[in-house]
């Protein structure tokens, strides 16, 4: 499938038993004994550079419908919005829920970072849009200064919505997240991430797993509330760069707005990539907290569809059989 042009491999059989007693533990387990199939199926020539991928696991929670763990080039994340949606439609229609009801099926999706409820366009036996609730989104520290590499001392907000990212204005580097040269983007946010990940040590409340900086995000600075679109561009994982307008992105750039006082609850704004002009909405819905962090419930919302059904393989004599990936 395809979220926004964010390709999204979900893998439904030939995955050997994931181990672990909790989904997070499962993405532990699979990053240490099955990492072989990731580099397979992510990379090249069965993938490429910026593949991400869906293995669908059991989930110990009695409410959730299904577990996943999310793969990209180079390990696995923790939340992935664009993969939500996606999963949300893939899960009525390939009846991994019970009754699907209009005008909306709600999908319980069990992420590493934790339940989140997807809500399924239904109608005539027909899926749509999905909008989800994440897990507690909040702002973990604003006005950041990092040492970047190339760039000096720059400023950066760190946020968290299911994952940690970096946010920085695109302009800082001279750069238009709409405009300018992808590979532009992608040196400058990879190394605020690099500066971020050597400079500032993050927590999370819920567990030491999900404390880690998963990429940068570069905006155009209007945070402000406007009926306008925003646009950004996520760069993750290893200089991975994100079609969409990044799901789990949006949730924590809304969280940081809110932190900030530049949107207010219920309040929709729209989220537009920089990369290919697709668009997801998003809005604070609730207040509520995760540790001691002030958070809140963010509510994103987005399209996905359907590409294609693959079937691998791997021959013994193939000495390129694992994947490769050209850097
Ligand atoms: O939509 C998202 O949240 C994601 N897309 C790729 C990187 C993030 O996981």
């Amino acid at each position: 499938m395809h979220t926004g042009g964010e390709p999204l491999r979900i893998i439904v059989a030939g995955y050997p038993e994931v181990m672990g007693d909790c989904v997070l533990s499962k993405r532990r387990y699979a990053r240490e004994h099955l990492d072989h199939l990731r580099r397979v199926l992510m990379h090249e020539p069965r993938g490429h550079y910026d593949m991400y991928g869906a293995l669908i696991v059991d989930s110990e929670m009695p409410e959730a419908d299904l577990g996943v763990l999310f793969m990209h080039n180079e390990g696995y994340s923790t939340m992935c919005g664009h993969a939500v949606i996606a999963l949300g439609r893939f899960a009525v229609d390939y009846k991994l829920v019970k009754e699907p009801r209009s005008p909306e099926t709600q999908v319980n999706i069990h992420c590493p970072c934790g339940l989140v409820k997807a809500f399924v366009e239904y109608s005539a036996g027909k899926t749509g849009a999905v909008r989800f609730l994440s897990v507690p989104a909040f702002a973990f520290a604003t006005d950041v200064t990092v040492a970047v590499e190339g760039f000096g001392v720059v400023t950066v907000d760190i946020s968290y919505g299911g994952a940690f990212y970096a946010f920085v204005d695109a302009q800082r580097f001279g750069l238009d997240v709409k405009q300018s040269k992808t590979r532009d983007l992608v040196d400058a946010a990879t190394a605020v991430t690099k500066a971020v990940k050597s400079q500032v040590k993050l927590h999370h409340p819920v567990s030491d797993d999900l404390a880690f900086l998963y990429g940068t995000i570069l905006t155009d600075r209007r945070d402000e509330f406007s009926p306008e679109p925003t646009a950004n561009i996520c760069v993750f994982a290893e200089a991975q760069v994100d079609r969409s307008p990044t799901g789990s992105g949006v949730t924590a750039r809304v969280a940081l707005q809110h932190h900030k006082g530049l949107i207010q609850l219920n309040q929709t704004r729209t989220f537009q990539s920089g990369a290919t002009g697709s668009q997801f909405t998003g809005k604070a819905v609730e207040e509520t907290r995760c540790g001691d962090f002030r958070a809140v419930v963010v509510e994103v919302a987005g399209r996905a569809f359907y590409t294609g059904v693959s079937r691998f393989v791997q021959e013994t004599e193939d000495q390129l059989a694992h994947g490769f990936l050209l850097k």
